[in-house]
């Protein structure tokens, strides 16, 4: 797989490691110019790390569903040249909008992702990605809900926590029915267990029908 260019692996103290560039945000060592990209702290990341593609491109516009306090989103903001940054909690909601006061491409909404005519009249159409990571219960759903932003050759980055939708039931039975859920809309290239960064976290790369 070929890393967009703004995604690289540089040298912070003696260690390769993940990095965008740009300003920090959690906390994450810097060198260069560039931020170490948290694997453990960041399920796309951990795609990253796991030898997944997640579709991501230089300059993309970018639906990203579950941005919490944008650690995630921060990183795909400094690649992308629009990060439309969804998430219905306000608490992160507020540490998100300091986030994207240091990122021109990021915009945040404060939103419920199930319902994405809320925000379908300011998000743009024919979007080049979808994240989706919003552990709660419907996950594939609300992928499937937004895929309406996604254009025909776009791409789908979505994260199925198993507790979410079942605390006691088996992953492997949570994961089957997320991947049932999810091809009613889309097509799946790829799915890869997120371990060791992210227990019982199913990833998956898919396309629209
Ligand atoms: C696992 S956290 C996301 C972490 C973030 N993606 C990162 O890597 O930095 C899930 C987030 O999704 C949000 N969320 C859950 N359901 C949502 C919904 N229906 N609409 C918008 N946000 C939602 C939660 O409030 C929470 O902040």
């Amino acid at each position: 797989m070929t890393l967009p260019s703004g995604v690289a692996y540089r040298e912070f103290d003696g260690e390769e490691r993940l990095a965008t560039r740009g300003e920090p945000v959690y906390g994450e060592p810097t060198a260069e110019g560039w931020r170490a990209w948290d694997a453990r702290r960041s399920k796309l990341g951990a795609m990253y790390e796991r030898g997944m593609d997640p579709g991501l491109q230089d300059g993309d516009r970018v639906l990203y569903l579950g941005a919490a306090n944008g650690t995630t989103a921060s990183h795909v903001a400094d690649v992308a040249r629009v990060v439309y940054a969804v998430e219905f909690a306000a608490r992160p909601m507020r540490d998100l909008v300091d986030v994207a006061a240091t990122r021109d491409s990021l915009v945040p909404f404060l939103k419920d992702a199930r319902k994405p005519a809320s925000y379908g009249h300011v998000v743009e159409a024919d979007l080049d990605v979808v994240v989706q990571d919003v552990a709660t219960r419907g996950q594939a759903r609300v992928a499937c809900a937004n895929r309406r932003f996604l254009a025909d050759d776009g791409r789908l980055a979505a994260v199925i926590k198993a507790r979410s939708e079942d605390t006691v039931r088996d992953p492997e039975a949570v994961f089957e029915d997320a991947l049932d859920d999810l091809r009613t809309e889309y097509r799946v290239l790829e799915t890869k267990r997120l371990d060791p960064f992210h227990a019982d976290h199913l990833a998956v790369v898919a396309e629209p029908r």
